[in-house]
């Protein structure tokens, strides 16, 4: 039987799935990645351990019940900076989404180029994790890097150009740099001259869908896998994500919990104007957009948690307390800003905390907390999405997040949608792995590989009494961030 490979780059892990004609995962090989945070803010990683990490992975799922791989691509954490000499070689590690030290870069953009017109090109506004204030970044501190740079490239893309030695970025990823004209699909040149850089550092850009050549020498040698291999260029983690979870028409909305949170909601037209509230963003799917809001700890907030708190304990382990806790954790309240904020506080000095803390409080309740304020958090993303005018009751949840059936129950009362468990909860690796399958002429569409590919594996409804419970704690949710702002403001000059 012929196989296909998605190959998601993460930002807690490489995962590479094997997936048959009936869209079945078969096979999967996982392979943790090391963050530094050489400062508070800093979030880096070394572009040569994704390398080295796929290509174990790759090793890994490279033997038995997966002969005839017919062909492979990728999805990627979005927005990190790579910068390559011309012999294609990473100038400096990677600085990543979640990045958060060029504040300063965001208001110099936007300075320069005016609001309303950043808007206008990109249909976003300057935030620090995004790749343009980066960019920015490293020509002033590091201006001997930049000098040596020939392009900037993203995470997923730096990694197929290792794996195959063609360099160029695919459109779903370019949108969340800061440079590119979303609605025309072009490199800005207004944006590069504005702020000084050089126009030739953007790469050459290629659809998602686009083959891009083949697996390289070194890359056959270092895993087993054949030279006919067929290899696409394939997308932004949120917009395979988005297409693994079969997400291809108006209303359709997406909930992925990894190491960030985000709630997505597609979108047919790249014409719209939302001020830059919301992220607006090509989709990975020919002709399409999608419109999303991020917290930049969701997952990660969870992750912190455990391994502050009990580091011996599994996540369904330390989950489990949380069904002997009500609704709400007994007015316990957790804020998950730990790295700062994106959707709706553009804020990255804001910090989290736990309001309401009580004699009575037990590690459960600190868990359920720390579960229900990431829902929360998203539910704010999920209520600008909503205010423009979409309706959304039904919603897939995806990631790392999506495992815990307790979990998905919150999502759905918090969010009073539908929300819909699928068998993988990999989005962004089956979406690459889609996008290699109908590459591969196996289906003529991706939505006709969603209907294949893409199967529910169980429904949680909302609650009323929950529901109306919700409702209330999360309009007091929404009073910490006023109502701390200045407080951990005034803090981070201790930091
Ligand atoms: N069993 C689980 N239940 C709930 N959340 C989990 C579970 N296992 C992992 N997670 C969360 O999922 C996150 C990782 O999700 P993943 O989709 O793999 O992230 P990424 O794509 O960012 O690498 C972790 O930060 C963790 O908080
Ligand atoms: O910055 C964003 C989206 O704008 C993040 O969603 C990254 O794309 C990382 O994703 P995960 O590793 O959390 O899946």
């Amino acid at each position: 039987m012929a196989h296909v490979l998605g190959v998601d780059l993460g930002t807690s892990s490489i995962k590479v799935i094997v997936v048959d004609e009936a869209g079945s995962v078969v096979k999967e090989a996982v392979q943790p990645l090391n963050i530094f945070h050489e400062k508070s803010g800093y979030s880096e990683q070394d572009p040569e351990e994704w390398v080295e990490k796929t290509l174990l992975a790759l090793k890994e799922i490279g033997g038995t019940g997966t002969e005839e791989i017919e062909a492979l691509s990728f999805s990627g954490q979005m927005h990190g900076l790579v910068l390559v000499d011309e012999s294609g070689m990473a100038l400096r590690n990677a600085i990543l989404w979640n990045d958060t030290r060029t504040t300063k870069e965001c208001g110099e953009i936007i300075q320069t180029v005016g609001s309303d017109r950043m808007v206008g090109i990109t249909k976003n506004t300057a935030l620090e994790g995004f790749t343009l204030p980066k960019l920015l970044w490293v020509k002033k501190h590091e201006p001997e890097v930049l000098e040596k740079a020939y392009r900037f490239l993203l995470p997923k893309d730096y990694l197929r150009y290792r794996l195959t030695g063609e360099l160029n970025m695919e459109y779903s990823d370019a949108a969340g740099t800061l440079l590119l004209d979303v609605q025309h699909r072009e490199w800005s040149r207004e944006l590069c001259e504005a702020l000084g850089l050089d126009f030739s550092l953007c790469p050459p850009l290629v659809e998602s869908t686009a083959q891009t050549g083949h697996l390289n020498a070194e890359t056959l040698k270092a895993t087993g896998l054949s030279g006919n291999v067929k290899v696409f260029a394939g997308g932004a983690d949120n917009a395979c994500g988005a297409i693994g979870a079969g997400i291809l028409a108006e209303g359709d909305a997406l909930c992925s919990i990894g190491t960030s949170g985000v709630i997505l909601s597609y979108e047919a037209t790249g014409d719209k104007d939302f001020g830059g509230t919301i992220h607006y963003f090509n989709h990975a799917a020919p002709e399409a957009f999608y419109t999303m809001g991020v917290t930049l700890a969701a997952g990660d907030s969870l992750s912190w948690f455990r391994n502050t708190f009990a580091p011996d304990m599994g996540f369904e382990e330390l989950l489990a307390g949380i069904k002997e806790v009500p609704s709400g954790s007994n007015g316990l309240l957790f804020t998950p800003y730990i790295s700062g904020e994106r959707t709706p506080h553009i804020d990255s000095s804001i910090r989290g905390g736990f309001n309401g803390i009580d004699t009575s409080h037990t590690r459960n309740h600190f868990m359920r907390a720390v579960v229900e304020g990431i829902t929360f958090s998203l539910k704010e993303s999920l209520e600008i999405i909503r205010n423009y005018g979409k309706q959304i009751d039904r919603i897939i949840s995806i990631g790392g997040g999506a495992k815990n059936a307790e979990w998905l129950q919150i999502q759905a009362d918090i969010f009073d949608a539908e929300i819909v468990k699928l068998k993988t909860e990999q989005g962004p690796a089956m979406g690459a792995a889609m996008i290699a399958a109908v590459g591969s002429g196996w289906f003529d569409s991706l939505k006709a590989c969603a209907v294949t590919f893409t199967e529910e594996a169980e429904s949680f409804k909302p609650s009323k009494k929950q529901v109306e419970q919700y409702k209330e704690v999360y309009e007091l949710y929404k009073q910490v961030y006023p109502a701390t702002k200045d407080l951990n403001h005034g803090l981070m000059n201790h930091r």
